[in-house]
């Protein structure tokens, strides 16, 4: 199977390598080579990390030189599957798989990373609805089982067939759902760290506090502020926007606080300050 990323931010990266890791060959696409020398150097720190705890079959080589990096959207003209892993923007996102349903070979199935915008709307965009689905690993990818498999309106059983089968190759747990705003995942998580966020917007008490309360009184591994900084402000946004609109329901309506975050451009560990600083 030949297996093409669009994206090489955390995601992107996290997939591209976890691919590698399972012999498939990759090929990995970000718009400039800066962006794809940042994402070549993240996954080879993870591989280090991975080898050092024997927990690579291959060498951490062996796994990188499996992967291409490009910024030529041609070059993945002969992929089997295509996982996109770009900005959570509907508007972007469309335009990429217009090109990418006239680019890739006419069987290729083309998968999107979102983490809540409509599967079907996507795949409309991309001229192949059969053959389009949604494929949404958690972050970071290497450590995380799930892969949540969201099926358009149109997608095939064959699509969902190949795709799940993927996934376990990868050694992931594939799960099924059918596709409503932010899926399962993010309704049921996303609300919870926009509610966290209200919580240190009205005072109820500090970050350090909200995130200790949730750790140790519910066993969260990271805190819903830890959470919303590592996955990012300007996602958590997005996603939020997504829910309250395709929802209809104000119950989702993203906190303004997370929206001043945004606005001031700290969007959390990636752009180092969120609700924490990072160096
Ligand atoms: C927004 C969406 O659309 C969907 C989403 O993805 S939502 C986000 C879903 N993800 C989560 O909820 C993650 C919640 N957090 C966790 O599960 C855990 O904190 C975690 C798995 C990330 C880390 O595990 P942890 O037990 O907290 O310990 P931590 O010490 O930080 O890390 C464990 C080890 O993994 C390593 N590690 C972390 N990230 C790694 C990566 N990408 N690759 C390789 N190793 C990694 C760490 O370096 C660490 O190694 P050492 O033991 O040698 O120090
Ligand atoms: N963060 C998370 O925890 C999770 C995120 N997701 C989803 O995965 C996707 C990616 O998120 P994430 O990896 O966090 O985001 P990042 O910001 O880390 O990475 C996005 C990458 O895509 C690049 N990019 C942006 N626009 C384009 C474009 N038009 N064409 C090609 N590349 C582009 C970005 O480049 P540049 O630097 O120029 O912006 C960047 O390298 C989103 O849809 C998100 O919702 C899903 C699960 C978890």
């Amino acid at each position: 199977m030949k297996f093409g990323v669009i994206g090489a931010g955390q995601m992107g990266g996290g997939i591209a390598q976890v691919a590698a890791q399972s012999g498939f060959d990759v090929v990995v696409h970000d718009q400039k080579q800066e962006f794809l020398d940042r994402g070549k150097g993240v996954i080879q720190k993870s591989l280090a990390k991975l080898h050092e705890k024997g927990k690579l079959s291959d060498a951490p080589d062996t796994v990188l030189g499996r992967i291409q990096f490009t910024t030529d959207l041609k070059d993945f003209a002969d992929c089997d599957l295509v996982v996109e892993a770009i900005v959570e923007n509907q508007g972007v996102k469309n335009d990429l798989f217009r090109q990418l349903g006239q680019i890739v070979k006419a069987d290729g199935i083309l998968a999107s990373n979102t983490s809540s915008i409509p599967i079907t709307a996507l795949a409309a965009a991309s001229g192949r609805p059969e053959q389009f689905i949604g494929m949404h690993f958690m972050n970071p990818v290497p450590l995380m089982q799930l892969v949540e498999v969201i099926r358009g309106y149109q997608t095939s059983d064959e699509t969902t067939r190949i795709v799940t089968e993927t996934a376990e190759k990868m050694g992931k747990t594939p799960l099924a759902c059918n596709d409503f705003p932010g899926f399962v995942s993010n309704r049921i998580l996303m609300p919870m760290l926009n509610e966290a966020i209200q919580c240190v917007m009205e005072g109820v008490a500090e970050p350090e506090a909200i995130d200790g309360i949730m750790k140790l009184g519910m066993n969260h591994p990271m805190g819903p502020l830890t959470l919303a900084d590592f996955i990012g402000l300007d996602t958590c946004l997005a996603i939020m926007e997504v829910l309250h609109q395709g929802l209809g329901d104000d119950k989702y309506r993203p906190s303004p606080l997370l929206r001043k975050m945004v606005q001031a451009g700290l969007l959390g560990r990636k752009s180092g300050e969120g609700f924490y600083k990072y160096n």
